[in-house]
C-alpha cells in the first residue's frame, strides 16, 4: 500500500463515507508501525548472533592457523616501539635464553585475543619453540624500575600449576611478558566450546569428572600458594582467578595465569575488570582481600561442576549468570542435582566426590568473606576428595604440591621469594 495510493483512496472515501476514510489512515498507521518495529528485532538479532559468534570465529582462526605473520606484523606500534635504535634487550628468567627481542618480533604469529589488559600474541621461534607474548595495557603509573621489580618478584613465585614466566621487556613505550605457550588452551573453552544454543558438539571432547577434579586440584594448589606467599592484608593475592585465565598443558594439567596484576594495572582498570571486583564485598563495603579470591576460587568451582559460564569469565561479564547466586537457590529449593552438568551427571559413582566439592565450592561463595575458609584449607579439602577417589594415601599425593625451587617442612607448601624461604 503506498503512501500516494492510500491518500488518493481516503480523498475518494471522504467524499463518499468519512468513517471509512478514518479506518484507511489508522490502517496504514498500524502497518507502518509494524514494519519498523520488525526492522528493529531484525537489527538486534543479527547484532546478537554477530556477538555469540565472536568467541568461536576468534577459536577457528586460531586453529585454522590463517595469520602466521611475524609478530611485529600484527601491530604496528608494537614495531614502532620496539624496533627502534634503543630498543634495549629481553630480561630472562628462565633457562630458556635461545633468543632475543629481534627474534620475537620476526618469529610467525597468530593472535590468540584481546584480554582486558592487553593482547596476547602466539610466535613460533626458529627453533620451534613456541612462547605468549603478551603487550600490556592500561597500566598504573610507574617508573620502569618499579615495574620492574614487580615483575621480578612475580617471576619468582614457581610452582608446577603457575604458569610462569619465561622473560619480560621493559621499555618506555612498551611492556611484555613471555610465557610458555599452554598447548590445550584456557578451562572456559575446554568446559564450553562445542556446547550450547546454536551448537551440536560434533568436535567436543567430553570433559570427564575425574579431570574436572585434577582441574580444581591443581587451581586449588596454586592459589594456595600464592596465598602462602602473600603478605599484603589489603590485596587478593590473585585477584583475576576466572576459567579463561586457567591454562591447560598437553596432558590438560592446570597452569593459573594472570595473577598479582593489581600493582601495575590503574586502579581504575582494575575496579572494572579483575574478577575479585565482582565479589559481594566489594559491592558493599568497596574491599577486596585473600577472602575475595577464595570466592572467586569458589565460582570456578561452581563453573566446573554445572558446566554454566559464570559471568566473572565473559569479557565485561555481560552474559553468563551469577553461579554463586543461583546454586544458592538451587540448594535450597532442593533441586541440587539439576545443578551438575549433564556430562558429569551421569558418572554415579563419582556422585559423592561431586556433592563434596559442591559444599567446598559453596563455603567459599559465603556472601560475608569472614565467613569462607582460608586457601590453604580449601586446597586441603578439595584434597581430601582427590586422594579418596584415587586411592593414595594423604601423603602421597601431597607430594606433588610441592614446588620445584625448594624443601617444605611437610605442609607440601613453600616457595623461595625475594631470596627468603617462607613455607608454613
Ligand atoms: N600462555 C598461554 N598459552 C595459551 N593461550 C594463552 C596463553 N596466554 C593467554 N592465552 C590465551 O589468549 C587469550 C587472551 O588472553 P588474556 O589473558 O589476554 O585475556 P583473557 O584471559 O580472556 O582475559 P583477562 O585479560 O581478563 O585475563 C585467551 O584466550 C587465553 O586463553
Amino acid at each position: 500500500l503506498s503512501p500516494e495510493g492510500a491518500q488518493n483512496q481516503v480523498t475518494e472515501n471522504k467524499k463518499s463515507n468519512p468513517f471509512v476514510a478514518t479506518s484507511l489512515i489508522l490502517i496504514f498507521i498500524v502497518l507502518d508501525v509494524i514494519a519498523f518495529v520488525l526492522v528493529l528485532l531484525l537489527l538486534r538479532a543479527y547484532w546478537e548472533s554477530k556477538k555469540s559468534g565472536k568467541r568461536d570465529e576468534r577459536k577457528l582462526d586460531i586453529e585454522n592457523n590463517k595469520d602466521e605473520r611475524p609478530l611485529e606484523h600484527h601491530d604496528d606500534s608494537l614495531n614502532r616501539g620496539a624496533a627502534s635504535e634503543e630498543r634495549g634487550k629481553l630480561e630472562f628468567f628462565s633457562e630458556e635464553r635461545g633468543f632475543e627481542l629481534g627474534d620475537l618480533l620476526k618469529a610467525s604469529a597468530d593472535a590468540l585475543g584481546k584480554g582486558n589488559f592487553g593482547a596476547c600474541y602466539k610466535a613460533v621461534l626458529g627453533n620451534g619453540t613456541s612462547v605468549v607474548v603478551k603487550r600490556l595495557k592500561d597500566l598504573a603509573p610507574s617508573t620502569g624500575d618499579e615495574f620492574a621489580t614487580h615483575i621480578r618478584a612475580l617471576s619468582a613465585l614457581k610452582h608446577p600449576n603457575l604458569l610462569s614466566f619465561l622473560a619480560f621487556y621493559n621499555n618506555r613505550d612498551e611492556r611484555l611478558l613471555v610465557h610458555r605457550f599452554a598447548r590445550n588452551g584456557n578451562l572456559f573453552d575446554r568446559i564450553h566450546a562445542g556446547r550450547g544454543e546454536n551448537r551440536r558438539g560434533e568436535n567436543r571432547v567430553p570433559f570427564k569428572w575425574h579431570s574436572r577434579l585434577q582441574v580444581a586440584r591443581g587451581v586449588a594448589r596454586a592459589m594456595a600458594y600464592l596465598h602462602v606467599n602473600s603478605n599484603s592484608p589489603t590485596a587478593a593475592p590473585h585477584g583475576n582467578l576466572k576459567s579463561s585465565n586457567v591454562l591447560l598443558d598437553e596432558n590438560d594439567m592446570p597452569r593459573v595465569s594472570d595473577y598479582g596484576y593489581s600493582s601495575i594495572i590503574s586502579t581504575s582498570a582494575a575496579v572494572q575488570r579483575m574478577a575479585v571486583y565482582r565479589s559481594p564485598e566489594y559491592q558493599h563495603r568497596r574491599r577486596v582481600s585473600k577472602k575475595s579470591d577464595v570466592w572467586t576460587y569458589g565460582s570456578l568451582l561452581l563453573e566446573l561442576l554445572s558446566g554454566k559460564a559464570s559471568c566473572l569469565s565473559y569479557p565485561g561479564g555481560e552474559r553468563g549468570i551469577d553461579l554463586c547466586n543461583w546454586v544458592h537457590v538451587a540448594v535450597r529449593e532442593e533441586w541440587t542435582a539439576e545443578i551438575f552438568d549433564a556430562e558429569i551427571a551421569a558418572q554415579r559413582n563419582a556422585s559423592q566426590d561431586m556433592l563434596k566439592l559442591l559444599q567446598i565450592a559453596l563455603r567459599c561463595c559465603e556472601k560475608s568473606p569472614e565467613q569462607r575458609p582460608e586457601m590453604v584449607d580449601v586446597m586441603r579439602s578439595v584434597e581430601g576428595i582427590a586422594a579418596r577417589e584415587s586411592g593414595d594415601d594423604e601423603s602421597s599425593d601431597r607430594s606433588s604440591v610441592d614446588d620445584h625451587s625448594g624443601s617444605t617442612n611437610g605442609s607440601g607448601i613453600s616457595v623461595e621469594y625475594n631470596r627468603k624461604f617462607v613455607s608454613i
